[in-house]
């Protein structure tokens, strides 16, 4: 995966103050070809992005032993280096929260020393992204004649949505010529010159940037994303697969299709691949609303998008359900593909899923 050249394409933009009926056509298009768009005149106050950024970068900031106060992530809290409990690895750390009021302030107390100001924070970005993509899930809605245009909005906005909130940090790593130096001291090492440690050791001289969040497709229905001006994020090409480095940029909000909209779409949509890179010389701080239906919310094509020649791609599955298949599998796994339905029984394989990650997922569930 990490040979995957990359490709220079603009990357598809909506201007969310643009005119309805072409504002939603834009929407429905990116989502087809992309599964992802950048989105400008988003309306979110700069205040409400800049004082997360704040509580963001002041944790972050803070001595390690002060950090893992609030971890081990279980998955929520602080994490270093782990993705998940299944092995996967990357050059950030982070911080995961579910967006429900009452654990956020639960959570405040072991992030911050003013565990008011850091819940306030994030109660009023979570509520700013999460009418941005509500406004945009109604477009999509309308876009594609859905005749209850709210009928992706509501799994959102409902009380008991299981939406998350996570602030990435991918720390500082020089580029050098022989490949990639160890990321830069931070304060922590202020005292003597800091020892290189193994991890810190890329030791590698192919000059592939070390991988800040490998691969993957977000599980949710929409993923808002917002970064400071470092770059790292790339997208998967739906054509050929190629990466498409997204440039960063502070003011806008980037939107990534997630598993479940593919599914309520009947694949009309398909989620999109992405990755960070932790290649930069500054720091790069990304905050990931991920808007997701309540646990027992049942997920399943919506009637306008089946027909005889697109007959219904995923069987029925809760929400619960599809996250824990989710949380059993890799970072880089295909979880749909566990929901496939299979339409052609006129061949000797039974199955047109991955066998591996249906052995995998039958053993350990
Ligand atoms: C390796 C994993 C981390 C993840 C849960 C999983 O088992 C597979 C999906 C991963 C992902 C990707 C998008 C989001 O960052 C995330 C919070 C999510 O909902 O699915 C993470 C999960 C995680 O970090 O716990
Ligand atoms: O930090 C980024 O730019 C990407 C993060 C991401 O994909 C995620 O948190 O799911
Ligand atoms: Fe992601």
């Amino acid at each position: 995966m990490r040979s995957k050249k990359t490709k220079a394409v603009g990357i598809p933009t909506v201007d969310l103050s643009s005119e309805r009926s072409m504002l939603k056509e834009s929407i429905v298009k990116a989502c087809e070809e992309y599964g992802f768009f950048k989105v400008v005149n988003h309306g979110v106050p700069w205040n409400v992005i800049a004082r997360l950024e704040e509580e963001g970068a002041g944790f972050f900031s803070k001595p390690v032993q002060e950090k893992q106060r609030a971890g081990p992530p279980t998955p929520f809290g602080y994490g270093s280096k782990n993705i998940g409990q299944n092995g996967d690895m990357g050059e950030l750390e982070y911080l995961l929260l579910h967006t429900d009021p009452l654990s956020v302030s639960d959570r405040s107390k072991t992030i911050s020393n003013d565990p008011t100001k850091f819940s306030c924070a994030v109660n009023d970005y979570t509520e700013a992204v999460r009418e941005l993509a509500c406004e945009i899930l109604d477009l999509v809605g309308e876009g594609l004649w859905v005749s209850d245009k709210f009928s992706f909005s509501r799994l959102i906005r409902d009380v008991q949505s299981d939406s998350l909130l996570r602030l990435n940090h991918y720390p500082p790593v020089k580029d050098c010529i022989n490949g990639w130096d160890p990321p830069l001291s931070s304060h922590l090492h202020h005292h003597h010159h800091h020892h290189q440690t193994p991890h810190h050791q890329y030791n590698n001289n192919n000059k592939t940037p070390p991988i800040g969040f490998g691969e993957h497709s977000d599980p949710q229905i929409l993923t808002i994303l917002r970064s400071n001006d470092v770059p790292g994020l790339q997208i998967s090409s739906h054509d050929d697969g190629l990466w498409v480095p997204v440039p960063p940029d502070p003011n806008q909000f980037f939107v990534f299709v997630g598993d479940v909209l593919q599914a309520l779409t009947n694949g009309r949509f398909r989620s999109v691949r992405h990755r960070a890179l932790a290649n930069t010389m500054k720091g790069r701080m990304s905050m990931v609303y991920f808007g997701a239906p309540a646990l027992n919310a049942w997920i399943y094509p919506l009637p306008e998008l089946v027909s005889a020649d697109k007959p219904t791609l995923y069987r029925p599955f809760t929400w619960a359900q599809f996250k824990k298949a989710a949380y059993s599998l890799r970072l880089g796994d295909s979880r749909l593909d566990l929901f496939k339905i299979n339409h052609h029984h006129d061949d000797n394989s039974n199955n047109d899923n991955h066998p591996q990650i249906l052995a995998d997922y039958y053993t350990s569930s």
